[in-house]
């Protein structure tokens, strides 16, 4: 057994953007059939992890409003220990992990903060436990914890379906992303319970997307989630000037693709002056997970 304590430092948890989101049917137990592209960013949050020998997994900074216990990164990270114990019995029982985060992204802003923590606290736990879990079974670990978790430990920009577990790693154009967080946290759950949801769009073939790439498509929670919150309308209608903006998952983050960075700057510097209460930032498309290598 390895009791040495290691650790990794400043290791991403990249946001996402669904650059168009389709809600193609629901199944028996409510989760919808959806068809998305999601791209990773970036710009994320950041954690810190420090291996224990006592089994002991402890998040040490404080998320306001979030507990401990129902932290998907805690969360993850008990999964994985579980799963190690499974598969290797008294060799993992000391496994453990001092786990610290500097939260940057919203919650629920439809950027998958939650998830992408959980994805990113199996990958880096996976490699410094050494617990040799492959990415299949690391996404099937992940899939319990969230529908958007396989999706950040598969590791690259995807065509998803299904629940948004059958992935299909696709070309996303380069691009400089301006997104707005019009200050709304919107939980995912009430979107897609909403009696006003449309469910039958047609499926598309990912290469249709191919073709058209950046604006190819819609985002079918958006009339929801604009209905119930109209800042969020407002925030659409703000950066449509600018481009074919469109909302992220559930909301509540609004987001618009420019070529140049400088172009993105620009529309900064616009919303700065014009909308003062609204957090805005840029990031660019990234094709692959930073820490994608490590599993
Ligand atoms: C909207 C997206 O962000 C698109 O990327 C995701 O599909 C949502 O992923 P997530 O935040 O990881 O969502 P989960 O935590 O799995 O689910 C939250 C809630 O959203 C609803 N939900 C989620 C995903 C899905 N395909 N169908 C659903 O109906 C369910 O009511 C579920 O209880
Ligand atoms: N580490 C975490 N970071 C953020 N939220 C967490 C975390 N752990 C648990 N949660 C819970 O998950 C909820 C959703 O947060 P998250 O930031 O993932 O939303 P989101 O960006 O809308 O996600 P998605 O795009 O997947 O719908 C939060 O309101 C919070 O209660």
């Amino acid at each position: 057994m390895n009791h040495e304590i290691r650790s990794l430092d400043n290791c991403l948890a990249p946001a996402k953007l669904n650059l168009f989101l389709h809600v193609n049917g629901r199944r028996s137990d409510g989760y919808h059939l959806l068809q998305t592209v999601f791209q990773l960013l970036n710009y994320g949050d950041l954690l810190d992890f420090e291996t224990r020998n006592d089994g002991v997994i402890r998040r040490i900074t404080d998320i306001p409003g979030v507990a401990e216990e129902s932290d998907l990164i805690v969360r993850a990270a008990k999964l994985l220990q579980i799963a190690a114990k499974k598969k290797d019995g008294q060799a993992k029982a000391s496994l453990g992990a001092n786990i610290a985060i500097k939260k940057i992204l919203p919650m629920g802003g439809g950027l998958g903060g939650g998830s992408s923590d959980a994805a990113t606290t199996l990958m880096t736990l996976n490699h410094l436990w050494q617990t040799g879990f492959s990415r299949t079974e690391l996404m099937e670990i992940g899939l319990q914890l969230g529908a958007d978790v396989p999706f950040f430990v598969f590791g690259q920009n995807a065509f998803a379906e299904g629940v948004g577990e059958t992935l299909q790693a696709v070309q996303t154009p380069a691009a400089w992303y301006v997104v707005i967080e019009p200050g709304v946290s919107i939980p995912t759950a009430l979107i897609f319970s909403s009696e006003e949801l449309t469910r039958d769009t047609k499926l598309v073939k990912i290469a249709d997307f191919s073709g058209h790439q950046r604006c190819f498509g819609k985002n079918d929670l958006e009339i929801v989630a604009t209905k119930l919150f109209p800042v969020v309308a407002e925030a659409i209608s703000w950066l449509k000037k600018y481009g074919d903006a469109r909302m992220t998952g559930s909301g509540a983050c609004v987001f618009c693709a420019f070529t140049d960075e400088e172009q993105a700057d620009v529309v900064l510097m616009q919303l700065k002056t014009q909308k003062k209460h609204w957090k805005a930032w840029k990031a660019s498309a990234i094709e692959c997970h930073p820490l994608k290598d490590l599993i």
